[in-house]
């Protein structure tokens, strides 16, 4: 078997698409986390390579929903909210989201969806700097995040009086200041597959006496975040994507325990409140985890998302995260052996017939990046037909403009055998295969 660490550039042309295919077999035979695949609803004829978009369906949860409704909501209606644990569901089901992001009990609440999730996290982070010091009015973002927290990002500075400014997150260290209240981050691009300095990042925030607010959507359930050890001041996230939760499956808020109890939301809803049945006038917030609700939670997608976190059980995201840089090493090697191959600034680059090239934006050090691999294609216009052909012969990822090809890779259920064969398809597509 090849060495998996080698240089893509220096292994042997001849035979190497079979030693490949050999190695795929040889890795997922002795990959400890093999067995979780069962867990999961997959189609043999296609590669799943989109969960960093929407994770595939674990198994379990089709008769959880078929329960759910038929005798939770069919039979026993109204009295599920206190006989199947509806109404405390966003609670329990955050309980279950934070030893995923190393956050000890209490602090997570799963509700709503990440975009609601950012405007309480950014309001609330900026109301607790404010109350330290009043001068502070500057809030920065993380200049190429996923649009949503920009466009909340710039609402939050409305609501509270701040100034918005976007800078790239290396640039932080140097920007925050006296004049900062809350900074908001991604843990990973959306877009590269970059992985951000979350532990030096929170730190250089915290030492100019503000607040880190991350976005986790990419990195929870993919690799360990360490909120608590960190020392996070609110982390939002989708759980749709590494979470496998469904299509709008409600996100999660973390708050930290030492600011729950000055957390004021800017969506107190009653759901929120110490007393919620006494439907009282004045808004009196509960304390905890809750703070964080809102409204009635969204039971048949919490449910999904309970029995998808089953799949969680004894898994150690450590390992998660081993074998997710075990694949995307893999995949990086895979492409640069279906394509002509070159190593170009650390990055691979396959060019092909037709002009065609592919550039991988992702960062190649492992401690920069997430759980995808990010390919350019030069000319960026050969990018969306080339996803599309790549669908149709069973390859599945996604195409994010200008020219990005983007592969996600889920250690629960992806094989070394779907990341050479995706590759293996890639070339195809592309022209530059042996
Ligand atoms: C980093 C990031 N934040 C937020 C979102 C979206 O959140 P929402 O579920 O509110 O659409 C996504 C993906 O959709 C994302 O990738
Ligand atoms: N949430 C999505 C949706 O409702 C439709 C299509 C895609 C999505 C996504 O999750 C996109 C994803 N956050 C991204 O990284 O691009």
């Amino acid at each position: 078997m090849s060495d998996p660490t080698a240089d893509p550039a220096a292994l042997p042309a001849d035979g190497l698409a079979e030693e490949l295919a050999e190695e795929a077999l040889a890795r997922d035979a002795a990959d400890p986390l093999a067995q979780l695949r069962e867990h999961f609803v997959l189609d043999p004829a296609t590669v799943y390579l989109d969960g960093n978009s929407l994770g595939a369906l674990p198994k379990a949860v089709e008769g959880r929903l078929a329960d759910v409704v038929s005798r939770e909501w069919g039979r026993l209606q109204i009295r599920s909210w206190e006989e199947s644990g509806w109404w405390t569901m966003p609670e329990r089901v955050g309980a279950l989201v934070a030893p995923l992001i190393g956050a000890a009990p209490g602090q997570v609440v799963v509700s709503d969806s990440t975009s609601v999730n950012v405007l309480k996290a950014v309001v609330g982070a900026v109301r607790i700097a404010r109350q330290d010091d009043p001068v502070r009015d500057e809030l920065l973002v993380d200049a190429a995040t996923f649009p949503t927290d920009g466009y909340i990002a710039g609402s939050a500075a409305r609501l509270t009086g701040c100034t918005l400014r976007a800078l790239a997150p290396e640039d932080v260290p140097a920007a925050v200041g006296p004049r900062t209240a809350a900074v908001l981050l991604n843990h990973v691009d959306y877009r590269t597959g970059a992985l951000h300095d979350l532990p030096a990042l929170t730190a250089a925030v915290h030492a100019a006496g503000a607040l880190a607010v991350w976005d986790l959507c990419h990195s929870a359930g993919a690799l360990p975040v360490g909120v608590d050890a960190h020392g996070v001041d609110f982390a939002v996230g989708c759980t749709y994507k590494f979470l496998n939760g469904g299509p709008g499956a409600p996100a999660f808020l973390y708050v930290r325990d030492g600011l729950q109890e000055r957390f004021d939301s800017p969506l107190p809803g009653w759901n929120s409140h110490a007393d919620p049945f006494a439907m009282a006038p004045d808004y009196e917030p509960a304390n905890g985890a809750v703070r964080g609700r809102v409204g009635t939670p969204d039971i048949l997608s919490m449910a999904a998302l309970e029995t998808a976190l089953g799949v969680w059980e004894g898994v150690r995201i450590e390992d998660v995260r081993a074998k997710s840089l075990a694949l995307t090493d893999f995949f990086l090697r895979c492409v640069a052996a279906h394509g002509p191959a070159a190593s170009a600034g650390g990055s691979v680059v396959g060019s092909a017939g037709g002009g065609l090239s592919v550039r991988s934006v992702t960062p190649v050090e492992h401690a920069r990046r997430g759980s995808q691999i990010s390919l350019l294609c030069d000319p960026a216009e050969r990018a969306e037909p080339v996803m599309r052909e790549l669908g149709a012969r069973g390859v599945v990822g996604d195409f994010r403009r200008p020219g990005v090809l983007r592969f996600g890779f889920t250690p629960l259920y992806t094989s070394f055998q779907d990341v050479e064969r995706a590759a293996r398809v890639l070339g195809q597509v592309t022209g530059g295969t042996r």
